[in-house]
């Protein structure tokens, strides 16, 4: 570097780092815009602007200036994965950009305009400002706009759990032992029991667990409970929602089954919606704009609000929903903690529920519920300091899936790796030779590793797992066939393409969404003239909401043609199973999903699925990514490596977000 960097402003130091890919074009932007109000001395503020929107577009809600301070690196995760060793040269590095600015506390401004500083002490009166920066209690660094979102959801939150409705406790106790049986000194079931008395207590509950663990049975019934036991006449408005189409879809669906399934009376089932839809349908997306049709001052209609796979909800989306939820009306968080956090900013479900695993349940809770419903806690989940764990005293976790055995396969492999437990893996991956190839079925879990995602190997795992699609894409019906038969045949194809699902860890690279979409084109058509085109057979993602259309963000759809004289079209799934025929050019958000992302694949279920690792290390990878890949699998998953080393060190990583919720 030419100059000596204590005579660039902030923003030309910046500027290179942003060529480099480093920081992005609305980081920089925010710090010209800071540069321009700040006065003498007012840098380094320029500089936290940047960083803080830096971090935002990382999913924190605000920037740790303690770990900003001691660990610059970890904290700013800088570079970025694609960053040339080059660049990585070139730039000067983070860490010391910040050493030239942030000594320590006393180099920050305390007066400045650019800068709220909030009392130490919560109950302290704030005062008022409109600073685009925030500084609240423990070097938590807030854009303006994020603040807010938090403070709201907090104050929010903290209201509905004040709110304690009157409950008949007998009324209550019977009820319970209707839908779940009377408790037996099996808590394997006791926990369900225990969420729904819990849900009575006040008007915001969580229900977390891993996948198949029971959250969609337990809140049928706990909808159930809240209809039977109601004050007023009217059936209690409910409303179901998730953050994706796809997530949206699954919960109708699950929650039609429980309720069939369920034994209680036709008017009581009538009672119970199974309708869920998006968040932002729910609460009115306006076209062009951030808000919502609904907010306080034109308030949903519901008594009740249920939100699925709420761990994919940000902080934004979060503040816009309790904005909007009348004041009386309950909110229920269902979700799995443990999961990957929204793309953007915030870790709300996560935050929420930190330690649930704990418990940490107060005397006050246990004896509630002991009033309420006779329901005891077990010892290990009592904490005598409990209080200090608010949203816990209303927080369920459910921790045995009904679905995986914990002891072998996807069960074991997503618990050792969701509780960072290295020395079973390392003995998996390592022993694989021992193992013999019938015990590995069994297991239904499998290791590959590779030296390039080129390898014969792969390539066999990967057309095997797509042969039954592409038997089915060959046996499309003669032309002869009917429009109905056609359907018939689309159904069958788009059921089989939830068969097998590549998840790619990384977006670039050859073993990230690109490469290994690619790749597997190239494996079946022979060449790449296709990947961006519309060919026979090309399976898709909608990536983005597309309202005109109906079509959801997340859902699935796969090119077919019915007769050589008509055109090609996307099928995707309809209302009631019905199949919809579309023109490829009306449709703006798509992307070819051979492979998908992890991120992407939160919310989706997949019969095989593989989940694909980069050949070396990088900040993404953590055991939330790869708990979240393993436990998209119904019955078999697949790793896919060139080096297990790599998934070791996911497993060691844990994704922390800042936040203070
Ligand atoms: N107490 C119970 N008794 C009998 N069956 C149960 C019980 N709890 C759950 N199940 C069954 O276990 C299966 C998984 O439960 P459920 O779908 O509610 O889990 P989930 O946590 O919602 O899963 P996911 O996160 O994948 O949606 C379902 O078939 C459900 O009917």
């Amino acid at each position: 570097m030419a100059n000596s960097p204590m005579k660039l402003s902030v923003v030309e130091i910046l500027e290179p780092m942003h060529e480099q890919g480093w920081i992005r074009s609305i980081d920089l932007a925010l710090a010209k815009y800071l540069e321009q109000l700040a006065g003498p001395d007012e840098e380094i503020l320029v500089l936290f602007g940047a960083l803080v929107s830096h971090q935002l577009g990382r999913g924190h809600p605000c920037l740790d200036l303690h770990g900003l301070l001691y660990d610059p690196e970890t904290t700013l995760a800088l570079p970025p994965e694609h960053a040339s060793a080059l660049a990585r040269e070139d730039c000067m590095r983070p860490a010391m950009l910040v050493c030239l600015y942030f000594r320590d506390y006393g180099s920050i401004p305390m007066r400045s305009k650019l800068l709220q500083v909030l009392p130490e002490d919560p109950a302290a009166p704030i005062g008022s400002s409109n600073s685009p920066l925030v500084l609240a209690p423990n070097g938590r660094l807030y854009l303006r706009r994020y603040w807010n979102y938090e403070l709201s959801i907090k104050n929010d939150l903290r209201q509905r759990m004040r709110q304690q409705p009157s409950v008949d406790s007998a009324a209550l106790k019977q009820v319970l032992d209707e839908l779940f049986g009377p408790l037996t000194a099996a808590d394997e079931y006791s926990w369900q029991r225990l969420a729904c008395a819990l849900a009575m207590r006040s008007c915001f509950t969580i229900v977390t667990g891993g996948p198949g663990t029971g959250k969609t049975y337990t809140v049928v019934r706990l909808l159930a409970t809240l209809q039977r036991l109601r004050e007023q006449q009217q059936p209690l408005r409910i409303r179901l929602a998730a953050p994706t189409g796809k997530a949206a879809a699954r919960m109708s669906e699950a929650i039609s089954t429980e309720l069939n399934n369920l034994n209680c009376s036709d008017g009581l089932k009538a009672e119970i919606t199974t309708e869920a839809v998006t968040l932002h349908r729910l609460l009115g997306s306006l076209p062009q704009q951030r808000g919502f049709k609904h907010n306080h001052s034109h308030p949903l209609a519901a008594d009740v609000l249920i939100i699925d796979e709420a761990s994919m909800v940000d902080i934004e989306m979060m503040a816009a929903v309790v904005d909007a939820l009348p004041a009386h009306a309950r909110l229920i968080l269902l979700g799995d903690k443990d999961q990957l956090a929204s793309v953007e900013a915030g870790a709300v479900l996560g935050q929420l529920c930190r330690e649930a695993e704990h418990g940490h349940y107060s005397d006050a809770t246990a004896n509630w519920l002991n009033e309420t419903s006779e329901q005891p806690l077990p010892m290990d989940k009592m904490d005598p300091q409990g209080e200090q764990w608010p949203y816990l005293q209303h927080t369920a976790m459910f921790h045995v899936s009904r679905r995986f055995d914990p002891n072998k396969g996807i069960g074991k492999l997503a618990n050792e790796v969701n509780q960072q437990q290295v020395g079973w893996l390392n003995d998996w991956m390592y022993g694989q030779e021992q193992a013999t190839a019938q015990q590995q079925q069994l297991d239904n879990i499998d290791l590959l590793v590779v030296e390039t995602a080129r390898a014969p190997a792969f390539k066999e795992l990967v057309l095997e797992g797509l042969s039954g699609l592409s038997e089915l894409l060959q046996q499309r019906p003669a032309p002869s066939a009917t429009d109905v038969e056609f359907d018939d045949w689309a159904r069958i194809v788009l059921t089989q393409l939830g068969q097998f699902q590549l998840l790619a860890a990384t977006r670039v690279g050859e073993w990230g969404l690109q490469g290994l979409n690619e790749q597997v084109i190239r494996w079946l058509h022979g060449d790449l003239e296709h990947v961006d085109g519309w060919f026979y057979g090309r399976p898709v993602m909608i990536t983005q909401n597309d309202y005109s259309m109906n079509l959801r963000n997340g859902d699935m759809g796969i090119v077919l043609q019915r007769r050589p004289d008509e055109p090609l079209r996307v099928v995707f799934w309809g209302a009631d199973q019905r199949i919809r025929w579309i023109v490829p050019s009306r449709l703006s958000f798509v992307e070819t999903a051979y492979a998908m992302t992890i991120h992407k694949s939160q919310g989706s279920e997949f019969a095989h699925t593989v989940v694909v690792l980069p050949d070396r290390d990088m900040p993404v990878l953590s055991k939330e990514l790869l708990y979240t890949g393993i436990t998209r699998g119904k019955t078999r998953v697949s790793l896919v490596c060139a080096n297990p080393w790599v998934i070791i060190q996911a497993v060691k990583r844990k994704i922390s977000r800042s936040g203070g919720l």
